[in-house]
Formats: structure tokens, sequence, C-alpha cells
């Protein structure tokens, strides 16, 4: 068997010319919206992820507002940005690039933003406010990995669903999306503890593998016609991407998404989503 692509790519750009239309209806309202980005460091992968954010904006036509310190910024340094993202009128939302540099606090940052501006959905108040089933802005990787098996229509209701990681913006907030009553997904989370990591993947409908450890998914652990999603990131010796997944997992899984071009573009879709979703509560 060969997978079918769940293609992140495409999908981005049809939530992107979406979006184009509401911000265009926004800004005859008088609002325009602005994604703010703080950057910390000159991680090259953050770098392209947070130019990847501000092409995103001036495509769909949201006003973009860079912040970058260098690497020996201070906690004091950082927070002044975000205390002054907080009360820039121009910025309607914004986010922190992770991971910020060694030794930074990086709570302390995140607590520290204006939970109406976040538009990461990783303020504390949000993932308690998901927690709790109130209305928030949602983690957009998790958000948007649900809005590519919806947009393919893989059967998310009842199925057993692995997660492989425990990272913030991940691997926390995935189960709580998956097992809202809108999903309503059976979830088991595995990490570096989980004795039999393969016992457990070989059960799953849907595999969320972001780990971080390059092709930790073989094809001899996945179930015929799953869906495997590869949101891992790590670097052959010439730079390439490397996914959690192995590539023979495409001749037994019945979805996959690319990697790149799968999960990575619609995490970007989806902050635009939130910065438009939260503009347009601002109009009422
Ligand atoms: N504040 C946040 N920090 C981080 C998040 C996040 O959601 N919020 N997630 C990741 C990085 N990330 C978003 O910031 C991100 C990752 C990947 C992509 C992407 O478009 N990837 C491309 C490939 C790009 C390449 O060639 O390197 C793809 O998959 O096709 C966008 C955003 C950690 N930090």
């Amino acid at each position: 068997m060969t997978a079918q692509i769940l293609d992140g790519k495409a999908t981005a750009a049809a939530i992107k010319s979406d979006l184009t239309a509401r911000v265009a209806a926004l800004k005859e309202k008088g609002v325009t919206p602005g994604l703010g980005t703080i950057l910390v460091g000159d991680d090259p992968g953050s770098q392209k992820y947070v130019a990847g954010k501000h092409r995103d904006c001036a495509q769909v036509g949201i006003a973009s507002i860079q912040r970058e310190l260098p690497g020996t910024a201070t906690q004091e340094e950082i927070e002044a940005v975000v205390r002054e993202l907080n009360e820039d009128p121009a910025c309607t939302g914004y986010i922190v690039q992770l991971p910020l540099p060694r030794g930074i606090d990086e709570n302390r940052v995140l607590e520290l933003m204006d939970p109406d501006k976040d538009a990461d959905g990783l303020h504390p108040m949000n993932l308690g406010r998901l927690v709790l089933n109130e209305p928030a802005p949602l983690p957009c990787t998790p958000n948007g990995i649900l809005t590519l098996l919806r947009r393919h229509g893989v059967e998310i209701k009842g199925a057993e669903v692995v997660v492989v990681g425990r990272g913030v913006t991940i691997g926390r907030p995935m189960p709580l999306l998956l097992t809202r009553r809108s999903e309503n997904a059976t979830v088991t989370q595995c990490h570096t503890g989980t004795r039999d990591l393969a016992a457990h993947l070989r059960r799953a409908d849907i595999i969320i593998a972001a780990a971080g450890s390059a092709h930790l998914v073989r094809a001899e652990d996945v179930k015929p016609g799953a869906a495997v999603l590869d949101v891992g990131v790590s670097r052959s010796a010439e730079g390439k991407i490397v996914g959690d997944v192995h590539p023979d997992v495409a001749e037994v899984a019945g979805w996959i998404s690319p990697n790149p071009g799968g999960v990575g573009p619609m995490t970007r879709a989806q902050l635009l989503v939130n910065v438009v979703e939260a503009a347009e509560r601002s109009v009422g």
C-alpha cells in the first residue's frame, strides 16, 4: 500500500485564501490585525520559522511587528519587549519564538504576556481555559494537525491515537484537543519513559510523532492503514530535515504527512487563524 498524502502545504494555502477575505473585511471595519514576533538569538531554524510567519502575514494582509534580541539578552531585556508588545495597540497578537536561549526562564516570559494577545495559545491562562473547555486560542501545531486530518477526511472520533512526545508546543496540548467531546479520540501519550513504544504504536489508528528523534517510527510498528503525522525535526549532516517517521512507513500507512510540507505549514496557518479570530472578536 502507498499512503495518501496529508498535504499541509495545499491545506495551508486554502486556509490563507479564506483568511485574506476575512482580513479585508476587518480592514473595512477599521481594524488591521497585527502579528508580533519576539525572536531571541540566532538559531537558523527559529529564524526561518519566524521569517515564514511574516511572509504569511504579508500574503493575507496582516501587519508585521518584528522584535529581535541577541542570544546574550537577559531575562529583563526579553521581558521589557513582552511588556512593550502588551501595550502596543498595533500588535493585536504576538508570539515568543521557542525555545528561548538556555538560562532564560521561558515560563516566566510566557506568563508575562497579555493572555488576550497570546497568538500561540501557550499562555498558562489559555492552556487552563483549554483544560476547562472554555474558549481560548488553540496551540498552533496541535490545532493544525486536527485541521489537516479533518480536511482529508480522516476519522478522529473513536480513534486510538498515540502521541509521541510531551513538549509544551505539541505533546502536552495535543491530547487535550483530541479528547474534547468534539473529537472524542482515545489518546495514549508516549515519551522517553515509555517501556514498549512499538507495542503502543501497533495499536494506533493515528500516530502523532513529535519526539524529535530521527526515524523513531518504523514501518514494522505501524498498523496498516493508520494515519501517521510526522512532526519531528532533526537535521542531517547536510542540514536537511529528518523526521521522526522512517520513509518506509509510507508503504504501510493509509495516510502520511510529508516532512517538510505537512504539519509545518499548518502550524503557520493556524497562527494566522488565531490572529484573525482575535481581531474578529474585538469588533464583535
Ligand atoms: N512560539 C512558538 N515556538 C515554536 C512553535 C510554536 O508553535 N510556537 N513551534 C515550533 C516551530 N514552528 C513554529 O514556530 C514551526 C516549525 C516548522 C515550520 C515550517 O513551516 N516548516 C517547514 C519546513 C521549514 C524548513 O525547511 O526548515 C515545513 O514543515 O514544511 C513552521 C513553524 C517550535 N517553536
